[in-house]
């Protein structure tokens, strides 16, 4: 199995199931070191279920994850976290009646202190665009920018690895667009990323590379052009079996 140093995340044999539902079935996917990697697939193909079990949110049946060449399959959510993983998942967990700064300074202030807290602050208003509204409630926000403040609380700790599922759900066009800037921006700086996404041409905007997962299995891995014209990842998006 590759265990090369340009691979950040690994999952080896990875099942889950619930019941006779099985989840993720023998899932051997892999995210390279510095690339925007996203994974998509039908409605019910276990994308969601994939990221609660890389994040610890659920633990598998069999098979084991691997991040920067440590086991973690054992370890839970926070642990993952201090190792350098980060997630912003797509009903926005921010807290609606206190300041945008207030947000960050909750978010920061754990790892961050003083000057640091402060630069780190200064950078993440920067990098979203919201430093115009950092005294604004979060809540009056629109949601493109309350989106963008929980992507910027997630990225304050300077993750290796930042998890995003769905980040343009319920945007515009035009915040859809401006968010693939700001996670190509964010990927320059060093941050690998990996999203679950609907919206094709935000993939195509922003993925290196993309995995398709179907009825839980890994159906399909390549670049953006190479998915586009694969003839399966089209027939299981219209519900046609591959077989
Ligand atoms: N905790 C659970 N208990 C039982 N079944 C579950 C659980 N979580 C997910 N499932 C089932 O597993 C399958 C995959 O769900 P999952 O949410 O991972 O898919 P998805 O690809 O993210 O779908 P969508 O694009 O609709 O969000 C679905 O049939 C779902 O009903």
């Amino acid at each position: 199995m590759d265990q090369s140093p340009t691979t950040i995340l690994e999952t080896r044999g990875l099942c889950k199931r619930f019941g006779g539902v099985h989840v993720a079935r023998d899932v051997d996917f892999s995210i390279r070191q510095g690339e925007i990697h996203c994974l998509i697939g039908p409605n019910g193909a276990g994308k969601s279920s994939l990221f609660r079990l890389i994040l610890g949110g659920y633990t598998p049946n069999s098979g084991s994850i691997h991040f920067l060449g440590e086991d973690v399959t054992r370890l839970m959510p926070h642990d993952r976290v201090r190792r350098g993983m980060s997630v912003k998942f797509q009903v926005p967990g921010i807290f609606k009646d206190l300041s945008v700064k207030q947000n960050l300074v909750i978010s920061f202030q754990h790892h961050r202190h003083g000057q640091d807290l402060d630069a780190t602050i200064a950078r993440v208003l920067d990098f979203t665009g919201l430093a115009e509204v950092a005294e604004q409630i979060a809540g009056t926000l629109s949601h493109g920018r309350q989106q963008w403040l929980e992507i910027g609380m997630a990225v304050g700790a300077e993750p290796a690895l930042l998890l995003l599922d769905e980040p343009t759900a319920g945007m515009s066009p035009e915040e859809t667009h401006q968010t693939g800037e700001m996670l190509k921006t964010l990927n320059a700086q060093g941050v690998t990323i990996l999203a679950v996404e609907h919206d094709m041409t935000f993939v195509q905007q922003i993925a290196d590379r993309v995995t398709v997962l179907n009825f839980g299995q890994l159906f399909a891995q390549g670049t953006v052009a190479e998915i586009i014209s694969h003839p399966g990842v089209a027939e299981i998006y219209l519900g046609v079996s591959d077989d």
